[in-house]
């Protein structure tokens, strides 16, 4: 079988891919990065009240002809407790910030421009235009103006918006549900014992986390033993409850690689197996009805950068969020030889001090079972199929590592 070139494998995996279609109400307490399922119109005017933008005094603008010039003070109004009279000539009400103008005034002077000779006066010592230092209301939005369109992503100024508009809950796409299973039969769980020739399952924490980032909502189903009924039930499970099933582990062409013969035994579609990159060569993907898997491989760094090629598209396609290309230009730090046919993601430093570009050094080891390196690792330095000899300082694309 030869190798699939790694946008070819991109584009097949996103081919129909469609945000998740079902719906959830949920509080404004959930909402940020969530995808609004329907247009949120708003519920309510903002301010529905003429109001106070400082701290002084409200007045009529016309009784201030001649400054200064005093006023009697009649009484308060507070944000949250309005004045319930009608501001006469001659008269002042003490106002704050965001509390109602009274009836009569129009206009509001700020403390700074006024003197208090006694208790029951007030000197204004400047004159203010009428409507001065008052927010009309509706000025932010009225009942029924479109507040958040549909298929916007939350963020915090439209969380607060939609709070603002009359919101306690929003309707949103449900996140797309990612089952994710360690397969190996060396596997134990971080903080149990580590026998002989066991090791500790790591990748699927960091896969969890990136696709959390992309929009997932994670089923962890810890580890899962080489054997071909316990690998049947995990793809059984994540058909009855999950969008997409991640594997991690034999993916490969050992005799305990068992994700390929499973697949095969449940009657899964094999959309793709074997792609012209590394590292991540053996990744496959599939389809069980309406779940998608993508079987990742073993070695640390495989998996991570499969997930970033792959496992990200397609949580961020599947949760509603629109597709980005992700590679930034630098320039390489080092020169490189030619690449062989397969394209090569090398795990890097990236350099942004440089004013033409940031500059993008591989680091010095690349096999991809450290993931030492990877957490170093600020970047993923893209070396297509069949790349000729690079200088340093050639233009080069990455995706920066978050
Ligand atoms: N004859 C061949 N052998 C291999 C080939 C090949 O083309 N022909 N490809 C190699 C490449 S490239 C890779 S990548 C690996 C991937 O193999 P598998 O996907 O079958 O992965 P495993 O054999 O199960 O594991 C590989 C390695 O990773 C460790 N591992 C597995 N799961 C985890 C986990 N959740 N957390 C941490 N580490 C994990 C596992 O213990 C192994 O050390 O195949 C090559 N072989
Ligand atoms: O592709 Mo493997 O991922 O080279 O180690």
């Amino acid at each position: 079988m030869s190798l699939v070139p790694v946008e070819e494998a991109q584009a097949r995996l996103l081919e129909g891919a469609r945000p998740v279609a079902k719906r959830e109400e949920i509080g404004l307490a959930d909402l940020a990065d969530r995808i609004a399922a329907v247009d949120l119109v708003a519920r309510r005017t903002q301010p529905d009240f003429d109001a106070s933008a400082m701290d002084g005094y409200a007045v009529r603008a016309a009784d201030l002809g001649a400054t200064p010039c005093d006023l009697v003070v009649v009484g308060e109004s507070a944000a949250g407790g309005a004045y319930g009279r009608t501001v006469a000539a001659g008269e002042a009400v003490r106002i704050f910030t965001g509390a109602p103008v009274p009836q009569g005034a129009d206009a509001v002077v700020i403390q700074e421009n006024t003197e208090r000779p006694s208790p029951e006066a007030v000197r204004i010592l400047q004159p203010v235009d009428p409507g001065g230092h008052i927010r009309r209301a509706g000025n932010d939005f009225r009942t029924g103006a479109m507040l958040v369109p549909a298929g916007s992503r939350f963020r915090p100024a439209s969380i607060a918006l939609a709070a603002s508009g009359g919101y306690p809950t929003v309707e949103v796409l449900r996140r797309p549900r990612v089952a994710i299973a360690a397969t190996g039969d060396e596997l134990v769980l971080p903080g149990q014992p580590v026998g002989p020739s066991q090791i500790v399952a790591s990748n699927g924490y960091g896969i969890a986390a990136l696709a959390r980032a992309a929009g997932a909502e994670i089923l962890d189903y810890g580890i899962v033993r080489d054997d071909e009924a316990a690998i049947g039930a995990c793809l059984d499970r994540a058909a009855g409850e999950a969008d997409v099933l991640v594997t991690i582990g034999g993916a490969s062409v050992g005799d305990h690689d068992l994700i390929g013969p499973v697949l095969k035994a449940k009657g899964a579609t094999l959309d793709f197996w074997k792609i012209a990159m590394r590292p991540g060569k053996p990744m496959m993907a599939g389809r069980l009805g309406f779940l998608r898997i993508l079987g990742l491989p073993g070695n640390p760094a495989s998996s991570l950068v499969s997930s970033e090629l792959f496992v990200v598209p397609l949580v961020e396609r599947l949760a509603g969020r629109p597709d980005r290309d992700r590679w930034v230009r630098g320039r390489l730090g080092v020169d490189l030889p030619a690449n062989d046919h397969r394209a090569e993601f090398m795990r890097a430093t990236l350099d942004q001090s440089e004013s033409d570009g940031a500059m993008i050094t591989p680091l010095g080891r690349q096999d991809s079972s450290l993931l030492s390196i990877f957490a170093e690792a600020t970047a993923l330095l893209y070396r297509p199929a069949g790349a000729p000899a690079a200088r340093q300082g050639d233009e080069c694309r990455f995706i920066p590592l978050g």
